[in-house]
This record gives structure tokens, C-alpha cells and sequence, in this order.
């Protein structure tokens, strides 16, 4: 994330639901051509990914099996992706060798936002990260969006440092 400024540790999880205009899934290697890189130019802008590093990026992101999920929310109507959301299960020697869930790269498209799409995104990201057994989530996020994700489950925890290259 450009510029994280708050930690946050989830509190709840939540059941997604999926019965309305979006089915929530993981991603897929056709969602290259359903708008996924467009979505993710609203986080960060950067050139289009071609299919040879998306395919290569996707192959070695199902090695990690289901310790790394992306899930996207598709507008069944059209088949286009509207929003998309990332959860890394960490595993750590403290804790027991506790897990920790790292939500990261969550965007909703600028014309779907405002609808509970993206809180859905984030309560599944987290309900995957719990049935992990992760004894937490955490992400890192900027001041204004600590309103969002406090509505998804999360308390401010800590302060988030970083060193860029
Ligand atoms: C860990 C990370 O990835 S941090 C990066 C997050 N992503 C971005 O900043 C990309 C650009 N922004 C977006 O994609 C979207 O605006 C998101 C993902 C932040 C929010 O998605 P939306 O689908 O619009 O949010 P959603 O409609 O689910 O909002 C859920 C609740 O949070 C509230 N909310 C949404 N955005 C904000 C905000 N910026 N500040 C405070 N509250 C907010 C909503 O009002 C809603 O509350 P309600 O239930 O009382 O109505």
C-alpha cells in the first residue's frame, strides 16, 4: 500500500453473501481479460501487466495453495471484475507457530463503491484467514480509510513503519 499510516487488528468475522448482482470468488487466470488489472490501477497506477506476467504471478501464487488467496467480486451481469481483495497467512514460530492473516491490495471500482461490495470483500479476506486459524488479521491502511475497515471489524492497533527501495 502507497503511504500505510494505521495497523489494524480484525475483531469479527463476517459470512459473505453472495446472493445479489456479484459472486465473490478467487481469482482466475481468464480474469486477466475481465478487468483485474484495471481495478488494480485504482490502489496504485502502473503499467498493464502483460499475460505472461500475470500467468507467471499467478502460478506462483497457487504454490502458496490456500496460505495466499485473491478473491474478486464479478458483476454477473457483464463478467467484469468490480473489486478485488488479498489475504496472506503468515506463519510465524511465536504464538505456538501461530498464523497471522495480512489483508493487502483491497479496491472496489470507482462505480460500484458505496454499496457494501467492498466491506464484503474484507469480511471474506477475513473469514478465510480465521478457517486458516489465524489468531489475527491485520493491514495497513491510511487515516481516512481507518472509517471503512472499522465497519468491517477492525480496531486501530500499533503504528505501521516502512522502508521503501
Ligand atoms: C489494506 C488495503 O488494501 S488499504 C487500500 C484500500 N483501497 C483503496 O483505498 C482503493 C480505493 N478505494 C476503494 O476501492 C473503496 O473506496 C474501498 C475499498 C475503500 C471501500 O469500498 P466500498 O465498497 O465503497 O465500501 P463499502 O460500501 O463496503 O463501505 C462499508 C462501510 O464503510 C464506510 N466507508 C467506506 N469508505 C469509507 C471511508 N473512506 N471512510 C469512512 N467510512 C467509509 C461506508 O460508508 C459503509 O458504511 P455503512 O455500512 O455505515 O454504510
Amino acid at each position: 500500500m502507497e503511504q500505510p499510516q494505521a495497523a489494524m487488528v480484525a475483531t469479527e468475522a463476517g459470512a459473505g453473501d453472495d446472493t445479489d448482482a456479484y459472486r465473490i470468488r478467487p481469482l482466475e487466470l481468464g480474469d486477466i481479460s475481465k478487468g483485474f488489472c484495471e481495478l488494480l490501477a485504482q490502489l496504485s497506477p502502473s503499467a498493464p501487466l502483460t499475460e505472461d506476467a500475470f500467468r507467471n504471478r499467478f502460478a506462483e501464487l497457487a504454490r502458496l495453495g490456500a496460505d495466499h488467496l485473491v478473491l474478486v467480486a464479478e458483476y454477473t451481469a457483464t463478467g467484469r471484475l468490480a473489486a478485488a481483495g488479498a489475504v496472506l497467512v503468515e506463519r510465524k514460530f511465536i504464538r505456538r507457530c501461530g498464523t497471522v492473516g495480512h489483508v493487502e491490495d483491497v479496491v472496489v471500482d470507482a462505480a460500484a463503491r458505496g454499496h457494501g461490495l467492498g466491506e464484503r470483500v474484507v469480511r471474506r479476506l477475513v473469514e478465510h484467514a480465521k478457517g486458516r486459524g489465524c489468531y489475527k488479521v491485520i493491514l495497513n491502511c491510511t487515516q481516512e480509510l481507518t472509517g471503512f475497515y472499522a465497519k468491517c471489524g477492525f480496531v486501530e492497533k500499533n503504528v505501521q513503519m516502512g522502508l521503501y527501495f
